[in-house]
């Protein structure tokens, strides 16, 4: 999955579920009283973001993207809510409250929502994998298909990974999409000049394949703003397990615990100029500016670095590109500006997607 050359087989799989994203925005549209604006965009690429990950991973469409989610789907979305609440409790209180309160079992009846969806669709995946093994067929498929039939991994690892994998790729591309399309929305000119390089390389309304993002240094250069100035994982830890260390003049002992914090070093001035401003442009290539490559790093590094980068970023580029080909972006001349808790950052509420320039 690390791969680029990995990623780029799920390209056909992500683009069918690019143009029901497409389809139900313009259905979105359609229902306002302007007949131009999407309210709680946030919420819709929630809803693509599980249904592309759900695709990748059970080769199955689970139906986030119709206008009715099935109950089962619906249940399952409302379940990771319940139980990431949760879980902040579960953080913060001590053991001993446990069996005391009631967070403690919504938390873990939460968990097991989330599970028995996944086991069902990996259920269902395996009988049709082996009636094809029975029938004497070869069995072809991506992911699951792959750890189901590799035989390496047990039953209960399967389903743990790939209710983790579910897990960790919902809000992360979803929450990037939102800020990217919010900062778009206010920048009419960079938006301009990201239509011209969709445009020049998939003119029309030709779907991009992965080897056209290739060529779209903007488009890439966009996310990357966006996850530098909301890296949505916020801060990475590691340990010192094997020996203590020494590090700037300091000397650390073994078993300590290092946390980076991401939105300290990816808003520091001495590597990003102007560094609260989203300024894609600072990713291309004739920018003079040279920051230190550790100084954005969303997607963590090293052996235990994010999984589902490749993935992720396909997904992001497909759908920013689909997007930005069709529509125009503008914000809610209505919208408020809420604050987060980043000083001078405001949350994305909706956006007026009118027809393409
Ligand atoms: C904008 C999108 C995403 C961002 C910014 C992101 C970021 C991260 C970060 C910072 C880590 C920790 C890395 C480290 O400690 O060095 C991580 C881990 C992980 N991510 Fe992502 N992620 C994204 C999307 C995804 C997607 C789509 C998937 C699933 C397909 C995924 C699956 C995982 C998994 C399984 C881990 C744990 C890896 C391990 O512990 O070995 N992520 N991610």
């Amino acid at each position: 999955m690390l791969k680029p050359a990995e990623a780029v087989l799920y390209t056909g799989a992500i683009n069918e579920v690019v143009t029901d994203f497409i389809n139900s925005l313009d259905v979105l549209r359609k229902e306002t009283p302007s007949g131009d604006m999407v309210n709680d965009i946030s919420n819709v690429f929630y809803r693509f973001a599980f249904e592309g990950i759900s695709y990748i991973l059970f080769e199955t469409r689970i139906g986030c993207l119709e206008k009715k989610i099935p109950p089962e789907s619906q249940k399952f979305i409302d379940s990771i809510g319940a139980m990431l609440k949760y879980s902040i409790y579960v953080s913060i209180l001590p053991a001993w409250t446990h069996n005391k309160l009631p967070y403690y079992r919504l938390y873990l009846e939460n968990w097991d929502n989330i599970f028995n969806f996944g086991i069902k669709l990996i259920e269902q995946k395996m009988e049709k994998i082996q009636a094809r093994l029975d029938r004497g067929e070869e069995v072809q498929g991506e992911y699951l298909t792959y750890l189901l039939s590799s035989g390496k991994l047990t039953k209960q690892e399967v389903n743990g990974s790939v209710c983790e994998l579910l897990l960790a790729g919902v809000d992360t591309t979803s929450n990037t999409l939102s800020w990217a399309l919010y900062h778009l929305a206010r920048d009419p000119e960079i938006q301009k000049s990201l239509y011209q390089e969709v445009n020049n390389i998939v003119p029309g309304d030709s779907i991009p394949t992965a080897e056209d993002i290739a060529k779209m240094p903007l488009l890439k250069a966009v996310i990357k703003e966006a996850l530098r100035l909301y890296p949505v994982v916020p801060t990475n830890s590691r340990v010192t397990v094997e020996k203590d260390i020494t590090l700037g003049g300091y000397w650390f002992p073994k078993d300590t615990l290092f946390a980076l914090n991401h939105y300290q070093i990816s808003r520091d001035e001495d590597n990003f100029p102007e560094a609260n401003k989203f300024l894609p442009k600072r990713w291309l290539r004739d920018n003079k500016v040279k920051n230190n490559p550790f100084s954005s790093i969303p997607f963590g590094y090293g052996v235990r670095a994010c999984v589902g980068r490749r993935i992720a970023e396909l997904e992001m580029h497909l759908a920013v590109s689909r997007i930005i080909q069709k529509y125009e972006l503008r914000p809610d001349p209505e919208g408020v500006e809420g604050f987060c808790y980043v000083q001078g950052c405001s949350y994305p509420k909706s956006s007026r997607l009118t027809s393409s320039f």
